[in-house]
């Protein structure tokens, strides 16, 4: 469905991307984790169009899109959350949501039905007339989710949308962007909460320092030596070993 061919990507000095190859099954949950500034947000960034690699392709459904403008790509069906959540504040919550629903909706009746049907499937039915400023930090990451599923994408892109929650929040939403996979839509998302990747993500691509260090299951990546060296520093993997071995 989607696949990322050596993307580069530099902003000045400073090589953000290196070389990034990757590729998401059609009706997969895949992550993409890594540590802070390891390059991850800016690989959604090229993915959705707003800003274009240095060199390399990118390939949604065997297209070549590398280049095209996010609202091309919002109209082929990649929609995109956003890791700081900015709800237009005098707006209320279906009227945020149907800034999502304009896309494929011309007409206001029709973009705020989207809204509404959208809002009960991510839990924020009840909440359709409240100022978007009145919903909690949970809330406002329902509702980033709720805009970006009313442009009625076929592949998500998650930016850390569990960043910020609380344990019980975090199990009440994952249910929900399970729901969002079964309803046909495929996810990638970049996550650091590791708990909710073992538990949703069928495939894991891991990077640092703008390069794909481990690829494969969760369970195979978080027991690679260079993950845990890439979090924890250099050697850790081998203090970690040791101090296991020694009780
Ligand atoms: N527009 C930009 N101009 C210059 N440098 C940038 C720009 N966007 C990102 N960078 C740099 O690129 C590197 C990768 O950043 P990026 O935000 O992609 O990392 P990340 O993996 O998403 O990190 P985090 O987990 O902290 O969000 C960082 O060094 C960052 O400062």
């Amino acid at each position: 469905m989607l696949r990322v061919e050596a993307v580069t990507k530099r902003f000045g000095g400073l090589v953000a991307v290196n070389d990034v190859s990757m590729h998401v099954e059609a009706g997969a949950i895949a992550g993409l984790i890594g540590p802070n500034g390891a390059g991850k947000t800016t690989l959604f960034t090229l993915i959705s169009g707003f800003e274009q690699p240095t060199s390399g392709r990118i390939l949604f459904e065997g297209k070549d899109i590398t280049g095209r403008k996010p609202e091309a790509l919002a109209l082929m069906g990649i929609a995109r959350t956003f890791q700081i959540v900015q709800p237009f504040a005098g707006l209320d919550v279906c009227e945020n949501i149907a800034v999502g629903a304009y896309l494929r909706h011309a007409g206001r009746a029709e973009a705020l039905a989207k809204a509404r049907a959208v809002a009960a499937k991510v839990g924020l039915g009840a909440d359709l007339d409240k100022p978007a400023a009145s919903l909690t930090v949970a809330g406002r990451k329902r509702l980033e989710l709720a805009r970006a599923l009313a442009t009625e994408p076929r592949l998500l892109l998650l930016d850390e949308v569990l960043a910020g929650l609380n344990p019980s929040e975090i199990r009440d939403i994952l249910p929900v962007i399970r729901s969002v996979r079964a309803s046909g839509v495929t996810i990638l998302m970049i996550e650091h909460v590791m708990q909710a990747v073992m538990s949703l993500c069928e495939a894991v691509h891991v990077i640092a320092n703008g390069r794909t260090i481990a690829r494969g299951t969760p369970a195979e990546v978080v027991g690679d030596s260079k993950v845990v060296e890439a979090y924890l520093g250099h050697g850790a993997a081998r203090r970690l070993s040791a101090e296991a071995s020694h009780g």
